[in-house]
Order: C-alpha cells, then structure tokens, then sequence
C-alpha cells in the first residue's frame, strides 16, 4: 500500500508535482498526461527514486526518505529505456543481480533466475551477451530482472515506448497476467483498458482520479 501525504516535488524552483494526497492500493492503477505534466516524477516518488522536497510518500508505513531499502524491496521500477537498467553482462547474470542482496542460497538463486527466464521467454539466452538482446527483449529481461526479486507493486515508466506492435503486445500481456500491483505511466491510453482507477496529471497536478473511460475523456478534454 503506497500513501502520498501532502507531496510537492520541486526541482530547485520550479514546482513540478503539487499538492498530492493519495492512497494507492487499487491493483491495476494508470497514469496518463501530457509531456512534462509530471508523470515520470511521480512514478519515481513511489520507491524513492526520488524523495519529495515537501510532503511523505509511505510504502506500508515506511517513508522513502528514511527506508529506502525496504521500500524498493517492496516496489520494483521498470525505466522505458531498458537499457539504463540491465548491468550486467550476460542474462542469467543480469536477473540474478537482483538476488544479489537476498541472503538466498546460491541454488536458490540459480532456481529462482532459471525459473524468470523460462517466464519471460528468455531460457536459451542465459549465457547471452545481455547488450546484443533485441529491444523486446531487453525490455523483458529488465521485467524479469526485476520481478525475480518478488516485488509487491511494480513501477512501469512508459514500458512500451521504445518497443514495435509486437514486442510492445508482448510486454502489455506480461504485465496483464502479473499477480502484483502494477502503476503505469504510459501515452497508450488502450493500455489502460480494465485498470481500476487512472489519474490524470496536468502541470504537475492532479486534475482527474477515475475509472479509465472517464480518465482519457478528461485527458482529451485537456489536449483539447
Ligand atoms: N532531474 C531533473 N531536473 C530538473 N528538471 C527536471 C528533472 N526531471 C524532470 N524535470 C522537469 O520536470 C518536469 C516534469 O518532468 P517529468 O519527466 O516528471 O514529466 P513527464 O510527464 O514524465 O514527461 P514526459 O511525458 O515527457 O516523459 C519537466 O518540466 C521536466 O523538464
């Protein structure tokens, strides 16, 4: 359960998130708005990325700025750009950075990273040069990468942005059947279809928190 309490964000003087009080405990939750509206921000704020200059974010009662480490063992964060988040330099190796803080067993570990890539379509590529993996399929080892370490929430930041139709789907129907909470920031608005609730973002405010048809009818309002 992920609580924002009074939260402005200012990157030195200029105000870029105000004034937001929300409890996010719906399990599929969007987060539309134009460029720059703050999203990416936001998104950052929820497993302390980024700490607000004013305000609290709580992730089951633990503050961001003090914890850190159990927030993100709660909240995993997927960038739009996989390539920021894959460190290591084959696959395998790669999703069992995650687990590298675990206290796992190293059987453990190799089960847990074998059992992610059979998961995420990626099996025969363990011993793979991770940078040689194609856009999709970079997107789905930063995925896997992630969720070996068994999040609550997961943080998606435009996943699909820099993906075709077809690694897009692919990512889109992962992240549908996943078990765990998932907030998404995304300009695909279809994506959205069936989420719980949407918030729309608007210089840094939030001007609609609804269910999806209502959300992109505000969001076009606001384009409009
Ligand atoms: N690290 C930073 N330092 C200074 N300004 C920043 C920084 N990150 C973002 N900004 C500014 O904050 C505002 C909100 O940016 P943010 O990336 O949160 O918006 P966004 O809605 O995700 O935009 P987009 O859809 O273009 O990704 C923008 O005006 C941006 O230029």
């Amino acid at each position: 359960m992920i609580e924002l309490r009074d939260v402005t964000h200012q990157y030195g003087s200029r105000v870029v998130l105000s004034r937001l009080d929300l409890r996010l405990s719906e399990r599929r939750i969007g987060v539309v708005g134009a460029n720059g509206s703050g999203k990416s921000t936001f998104a950052r704020l929820l497993n302390g990325l980024v700490v607000p200059t004013e305000g609290q974010v709580l992730v089951d009662g633990f503050d961001t700025r003090t914890a850190g480490r159990e927030v993100r063992r709660r909240v995993g964060f997927v960038f739009t750009d996989p390539d920021a988040q894959v460190v290591m330099p084959t696959v395998g190796e790669d999703v069992a950075f995650g687990l590298r803080r675990s206290g796992l067993p190293r059987e453990e570990i190799a089960r847990r990273v074998e059992e992610a890539l059979r998961a995420y379509g990626l099996a025969e590529y363990a011993d793979h040069p991770a940078h040689l993996l194609s856009g999709g399929q970079t997107q789905l080892l930063a995925l896997a990468g992630v969720l070996v370490t068994e999040p609550a929430t997961l943080v998606c930041d435009e996943p699909t942005t820099l993906l075709d139709l077809r690694n897009a789907r692919m990512v889109t129907q992962l992240l549908a059947k996943l078990r765990q909470q998932v907030i998404l920031v995304t300009h695909h608005l279809q994506l959205l279809t069936g989420f719980d609730r949407v918030l729309v973002l608007h210089e840094g405010r939030l001007v609609a928190d609804t269910d999806p048809a209502s959300a992109v009818a505000a969001y076009e309002e606001l384009l409009a």
